[in-house]
């Protein structure tokens, strides 16, 4: 696809597509809930169909309208064994996240992907669940497939992370529901704490302390209607570019401000962005707002330590504000990207640097001295959505036609990115 850049500006206002963890924390805790989950602003990208059809498949009803969904929960025990393999495409929330409830169930279940989710590291999960008493196994003991039997109990674990992940401990904490005594998770630092959230909201007795969740099982879950906020994930692509091309003001209305995933926001004020707050208020145990964001003169940061988990998916669009900002911005402890959809530290700086970027690939991040005036090339996106978006809204910001091959992938997270795009770019 050819991206044309140079004289653009954003403006407008717009709403981004449902937040993507909440959208896969709604179907699976719906599923094994009792009675009717309403979903409403559901994301209907192709990670979150995927955990739609893996609960189809365990005989869960799930209705798809416009934007609502309808989840007919069965309650913990009510899943039926899948005749097929249960698929979950590209997503690796959705295989760490299912394999906990199917570590607790008393049929077999085999679990697979895409290419890049045969690579993603499951050891992660397996190690925890081995230890609660789960009989799971996967290529390698560390690949998909995985392939779970039913045991004959799960225990409570008490559960020291040695990485700060959402997927593992939401992992832990759904077979968590099905052991005969509780869970305790020790977090290095806090990871986002949706299924937390929606497990308290569906009734689950669970309580969170400092970087501590302690889950006490027995409690029945009950459906509940639910509106997923904006994802934050996905709006700061559209702030990013505001923020970096000349004239743009945008507002986003609804966006999901959980401060387990607004690192994006703290990290862009500190680097000098006009960002601003308004509307702030509740939806379903869940804080969301609007996000005011103009275009701004922006300065090189140090980002490391806590912050990473708060923006850990955000940092290939980080890179190209830094490129933009004045002065050295140094990335570090992000190790985990190199474990995600693609090694996103290599391919971020790949890219980049095609650009004219200076910039530096780190083990565990990136060095970026800027502003470097970005050129337009022939761009590769290694088939993972947020490295495509990002270098879209780069190629934006450079003056002439760039060539980005294999854009696919943005339908996994972002389904109307293009259209919304269109909807407030400019020609100046
Ligand atoms: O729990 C979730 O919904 C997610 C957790 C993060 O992964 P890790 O838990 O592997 O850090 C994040 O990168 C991913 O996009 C979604
Ligand atoms: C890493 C991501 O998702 P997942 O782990 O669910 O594939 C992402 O959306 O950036």
């Amino acid at each position: 696809m050819i991206i044309r850049g140079g004289n653009l500006s954003i403006k407008g206002e717009v709403r981004v597509p449902g937040d993507k963890s909440i959208s896969h924390r709604a179907i699976m805790i719906g599923s094994i809930a009792e009675g009717k989950t309403i979903i409403h602003n559901f994301l209907m990208g192709e990670d979150c169909l995927s955990t739609v059809d893996c609960f189809r498949k365990l005989g869960v009803n799930i209705f798809i309208s416009d934007e609502d969904v309808i989840v007919e929960g069965v309650g913990l025990y009510g899943l039926k064994e899948s005749k097929d393999i249960l698929y979950v495409g590209n997503s690796g929330t959705t295989i760490r996240l299912i394999s906990g409830i199917l570590a607790g169930q008393n049929f077999s279940s085999t679990i697979t992907g895409d290419e890049s989710i045969q690579k993603r590291p499951m050891d992660r999960i397996i190690n925890p669940l081995k230890m609660m008493g789960a009989n799971i196994s996967g290529l390698l003991n560390k690949f998909p497939p995985l392939r779970i039997k039913p045991t004959k109990k799960l225990i409570g674990v008490e559960y020291r992370q040695p990485i700060p992940s959402a997927q593992v401990k939401s992992c832990i904490l759904l077979a968590g529901l099905y052991a005969d005594s509780d869970t305790k998770i020790l977090q290095p630092s806090m990871s986002r704490d949706h299924t937390e959230r929606m497990l308290k909201y569906f009734g689950a007795n669970i309580v969170t302390k400092d970087n501590e969740v302690y889950l006490k099982p027995g409690n029945k879950l009950i459906g509940k209607e639910i509106y997923i906020p904006g994802d934050i994930s996905s709006a700061a692509f559209l702030i990013v570019g505001t923020l970096i091309l000349k004239g743009s003001k945008l507002l986003i209305r609804d966006v999901g401000l959980n401060e387990t995933r607004t690192g994006i926001l703290d990290v862009l004020i500190r680097m000098g962005g006009r960002i601003k707050i308004l509307n702030e208020r509740n939806l379903n145990n869940e804080p969301v707002g609007d996000i005011l964001v103009e275009y701004s003169e922006l300065k090189g940061i140090d980002i490391k330590g806590n912050m990473i988990p708060r923006l850990i998916d955000e940092i290939p669009i980080i890179a190209v504000a830094a490129t933009q900002a004045r002065g050295t911005t140094v990335i570090k402890n992000a190790e985990e990207l190199k474990v995600k959809e693609s090694n996103r530290i290599k391919a971020i700086v790949n890219e980049l640097k095609k650009m004219g970027a200076d910039i530096e690939e780190l083990d565990d991040g990136m060095i970026i001295n800027g502003p470097s005036k970005l050129r337009p090339s022939n761009l590769k996106t290694y088939n993972d959505h947020r490295i495509a978006m990002s270098l879209i809204i780069a190629a934006l910001s450079a003056d002439g036609d760039s060539n980005l091959q294999e854009i696919e992938s943005i339908k996994i997270s972002f389904p109307n990115f293009f259209d919304i795009l269109k909807s407030i770019i400019q020609r100046i």
